[in-house]
């Protein structure tokens, strides 16, 4: 069935099949397709009717071809005569199905535009035509239309029943009527046939054209002869041509070839009886098929309806679900953010209920203690109610004892108020008695200030100190040093060979001595110098024997190792800011000079100037110097010192370095200054502390010996000569000479100042390393301070500070004091004979009663000695007194001739009643 429909969708449309009334038409057109298949000739028509049964139902069909011989292009043109429509409903379902395998066929495979008749029929018809022909094709051998050009795909031209086209085709190409008259030309069709064949081939064919017309114009000849073409043209044998005066036997085979032409007739006919029959069948078939088909195609329409309608609600059923789903997201979305935030929230709930069920459960449980412990409290209370009811009873017992006891207490009280008015009357008078006190109090630390510098006096204003080095681990040989005395005053050089060389001093340091100890002694100057008096400690011996040390100390020290400088700063400066009196303010300030070859050097100020900036002294009033430029720092701080000190110590590696001398040995003076201002008299006081760190050379040892030339006999030029010059101040203070060349040196005119005032206390402290190799140096630098300790400086009646009458009296009674402490180094001393020195408390007290019989004009013990204020103030003149006499310490004294100072050490050991005191 479903290859039927291909087949009658392929069948050329109905206008093909046409129907003729016309039996004569007909078997023109069944003759000239059997000379067309005979002649095997691709007429599409003739190859399709030669094939198929067709025909008329009753009437008889006939298709005439009419060969137009004389077109130019050679078209073969068929005239179906008297040919009808096929009814409209047929036609049209062709049509439509046509066009519905048009639609349905793929783009590349349309068929060629319509042709210049308008209609799409004729290349239907072309299509519809070719499957069959293909077929034949296959069966006969012959070569498809297929195989032919492009343009002979439409052998056959279909064409519509249209009255009027067919009428205009009539008059354009009419067509001969047959003879019978009953023929009518129908509108033909012309069919372009392009041969495929060669330019020969396409010639004979337009010979062998022969139109339906022509065949029925001729009249089929009764005899065969006429013509051999047309026996041959037919397929009979060919006979042996006649002669033309053969007319007989012409006329015979004429006749025997139309008797063999209609033979061949008749059987087409009958041939053509049964197609048209099975042509019928198959039409009514096809009409049958074809309604079959519409209502199947009605059916797809309405299915196809159904189809739009459904994929139309699938498209709105999408549409739905898509905006469904994305309303699902949305409220998803919502729903699970909702859902977190609802969580997060239960969370917190859930933590904060935890919590509250923490804090209730532990107050229930203090709760629950809280009633235990008051339950615990109530018992306690019980028993403590019960005890205390006991109590009670006690108390009003005691109660009554005790209000007996109030009666006797108040009576007490009216007589003790009567004792306490007695006290406050006391306590009156006792204050009135204090602020006498307190007056006499600031009476008598005015007359103290003035014995302390009497006492000082006393002491005398040069103190000669020795100190010896320990031994380092790095130190060779050392000499023995023997300290022979208890109160450490003497000290005795002890070499290998030669005799022993003993020294006395004030004191004598050996080198397990601590810093302190030094330094006590020189703490008895600094209230002097606070107020306002002047104090010179001299640092003198050979390198490396500890003078640095003494005076500053080892460089980032402990307390405990500080020098004299960092601790008289520190004493100063916690003595001022707690003044013993309040009206007095204290301000301190530091200056540090090097001497080096005579030149002056700045050890505080800038880095860049230190060493080659120079400065000069300057003298001022009451011959008090300055040194110009100088920098001078103020001390708001104590522990500002050990900074000033280690800048010192660079200047000084700086200004060696810039003097390319590693041997340079300088001089340096660190000068405090403390300025007092009573803020009550506007009284001002200026007390100054020089420290001189003395280096002496073998040079200056030499100068100081007058020993101009060297070892070598070679004249020393250039020679430091400060040292000279400090001896020979020395010399000359002690001496009374009114002559002292200060200006010798720069050390000595830089302390002219501190040497004019006769109430400066002066400390020397010699020092002394304890190796062998430095014997001989060692000696010089003792003998040295030996004559320094032989001089006298100031004194009682030289002293511009002893002022008064009486503070002089009490100066030369103090001295008698002193010089009965004194202690005469003699043989019988060394006995143990010698009376005890008196202590502090005692001499003061002596001294006030010294005072007390001074001003009655009782004599005193000194006068009992016989020693009269004048003379005491003479005393201290050295060139008064004879070589036996007694100093003003009660020591056997000499006149100092630096001559004979070398060894007076030995000479002393030599006489053996004496030792070592100049
Ligand atoms: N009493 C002492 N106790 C411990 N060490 C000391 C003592 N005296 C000196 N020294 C040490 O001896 C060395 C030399 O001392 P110092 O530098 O003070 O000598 P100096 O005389 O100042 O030398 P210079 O004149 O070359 O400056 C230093 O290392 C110092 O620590």
């Amino acid at each position: 069935m479903e290859q039927l429909n291909r087949s009658l969708s392929k069948l050329k449309p109905p206008s093909t099949i046409v129907r003729s009334n016309s039996s004569s038409a007909l078997s023109t057109a069944l003759a000239v397709a059997a000379a067309a298949m005979n002649e095997n000739e691709n007429y599409t028509a003739s190859t399709f009717f030669g094939n198929r049964s067709i025909g008329t139902a009753g009437s008889g069909a006939g298709i005439g071809l009419n060969s137009a011989h004389n077109e130019p292009k050679k078209d073969h043109t068929l005239t179906l005569d008297m040919l009808e429509p096929l009814p409209p409903k047929t036609l049209a379902g062709a049509k439509r199905k046509a066009e519905d395998e048009a639609h349905s066929r793929p783009t590349g495979q349309h068929e060629r535009p319509h042709n210049d008749n308008g209609s799409g029929d004729k290349e239907t018809c072309g299509s519809s035509f070719r499957a069959p022909l293909q077929t034949q094709a296959r069966q006969t051998g012959r070569p498809t239309p297929a195989a032919r050009p492009t343009t002979a795909k439409a052998p056959l031209t279909s064409t519509k029943p249209d009255p009027s086209a067919t009428a205009g085709r009539a008059t354009r190409t009419p067509t001969p009527a047959p003879a019978t008259g009953r023929s009518r030309v129908v509108p033909s069709v012309k069919t372009k046939v392009v041969p495929s064949q060669s330019a020969s081939t396409r010639a004979a064919t337009r010979s062998r054209s022969v139109t339906p017309a022509n065949v029925a114009q001729q009249p089929l000849p009764r005899s065969a002869g006429k013509a051999t073409g047309a026996s041959q043209d037919v397929g009979l044998p060919a006979k042996k041509k006649r002669a033309a005066w053969d007319t007989k036997g012409r006329l015979q085979d004429t006749e025997e070839l139309t008797d063999t032409l209609y033979q061949m007739l008749n059987k087409s006919i009958g041939n053509i009886t049964a197609m048209t029959q099975s042509l019928q069948s198959n039409a009514n078939k096809i009409s049958e098929l074809e309604s079959f088909r519409l209502g199947l195609e009605s059916k797809v329409v309405g299915k196809e309806i159904e189809n739009n309608d459904i994929l139309q609600k699938m498209s709105t059923v999408e549409q739905e679900i898509f905006m469904l789903n994305r309303k699902h997201l949305d409220d998803t979305k919502a729903l699970k953010s909702k859902q977190a935030m609802d969580i997060e929230e239960e969370l917190a709930t859930q933590a904060r209920l935890q919590r509250e069920h923490d804090a209730v459960k532990s107050s229930l449980f203090n709760a629950t203690n809280h009633q235990e412990q008051q339950i615990q409290e109530s018992v306690n209370l019980r028993t403590t109610i019960s005890n205390q009811s006991t109590t009670c009873l006690s108390y009003e017992t005691d109660n009554r004892g005790l209000r007996h006891k109030i009666e006797k207490t108040e009576s007490s009280i009216g007589q003790h108020e009567w004792t306490i008015q007695g006290l406050e009357r006391q306590l009156f008078d006792s204050q009135a008695l204090a602020r006498q006190l307190q007056q006499k109090v600031k009476e008598e630390e005015a007359i103290r200030r003035k014995l302390y510098h009497a006492i000082m006096d006393l002491k005398g204003h040069i103190r000669v100190f020795c100190r010896v080095r320990p031994q380092s681990p790095s130190d060779g040989v050392v000499t023995s040093i023997e300290y022979p005395d208890l109160e450490g005053r003497d000290i005795v050089l002890a070499p290998a060979k030669g005799a022993k060389c003993p020294f006395t001093f004030d004191k004598v340091f050996t080198p397990s001595s601590r810093q302190e100890d030094i330094f006590e002694d020189v703490s008895q100057m600094l209230p002097s110098v606070i107020s306002g008096g002047s104090a010179c400690v001299f640092a003198y011996g050979l390198a490396e024997t500890g003078k640095s040390y003494t005076l500053e100390g080892p460089s980032g020290s402990a307390e405990a190792s500080m020098g004299l400088i960092p601790r008289s700063i520190l004493h100063i400066y916690e003595t001022t800011r707690t003044p013993e009196s309040n009206e007095w303010r204290y301000s301190l300030e530091v200056q540090h000079i090097g001497v080096y070859n005579e030149v002056i050097y700045d050890l505080q100020g800038p880095e860049e100037t230190s060493t080659n900036v120079t400065h000069e002294i300057q003298s001022g009033p009451s011959s008090r110097t300055t040194v110009l430029g100088i920098t001078k720092v103020e001390l708001t701080s104590a522990v500002m010192i050990g900074s000033l000190l280690r800048i010192a110590q660079r200047r000084r590696v700086a200004i060696k370095a810039s003097l390319n001398d590693n041997y340079c040995h300088g001089h340096s003076v660190f000068t405090i200054r403390v300025t007092g201002v009573n803020s009550e008299t506007g009284k001002t006081t200026e007390g100054v502390l020089h420290f001189v760190d003395l280096v002496a050379s073998d040079a200056q040892l030499d100068a100081v010996k007058n020993e101009p030339e060297t070892e070598g006999g070679e004249k020393k030029q250039g020679v430091d000569q400060s040292l000279k010059c400090l001896a020979d101040v020395f010399l000359g203070l002690s001496s009374k000479d009114s002559h002292v060349q200060y200006r010798g040196s720069k050390l000595t005119h830089l302390l002219q100042g501190a040497f004019m005032d006769g109430s400066t206390k002066m400390l020397f402290i010699a020092h002394i390393s304890p190796l062998s190799v430095h014997l001989e140096r060692n000696l010089r630098s003792l003998r040295f301070a030996a004559k320094v300790n032989s001089c006298v400086l100031g004194g009682s009646g030289a002293s511009p500070s002893s002022s008064t009458a009486s503070t002089t009296a009490a100066i030369g009674l103090r001295k008698l004091k002193y010089d009965r402490s004194v202690r005469v180094v003699s043989s019988s001393d060394q006995a143990g004979d010698a009376e005890p020195e008196p202590k502090v408390g005692d001499l003061d007290r002596e001294l006030a009663l010294d005072r007390a019989s001074i001003e009655k004009g009782v004599p005193t013990k000194a006068g009992e000695r016989g020693v009269s204020n004048t003379e005491m103030g003479s005393s201290s003149s050295k060139s008064e007194r004879s070589e036996t006499s007694e100093d003003e310490r009660g020591r056997p004294r000499r006149v100092v001739d630096w001559k004979d100072v070398r060894g007076c050490g030995e000479r002393a050991i030599d006489s053996g009643s004496q030792k070592a005191v100049l």
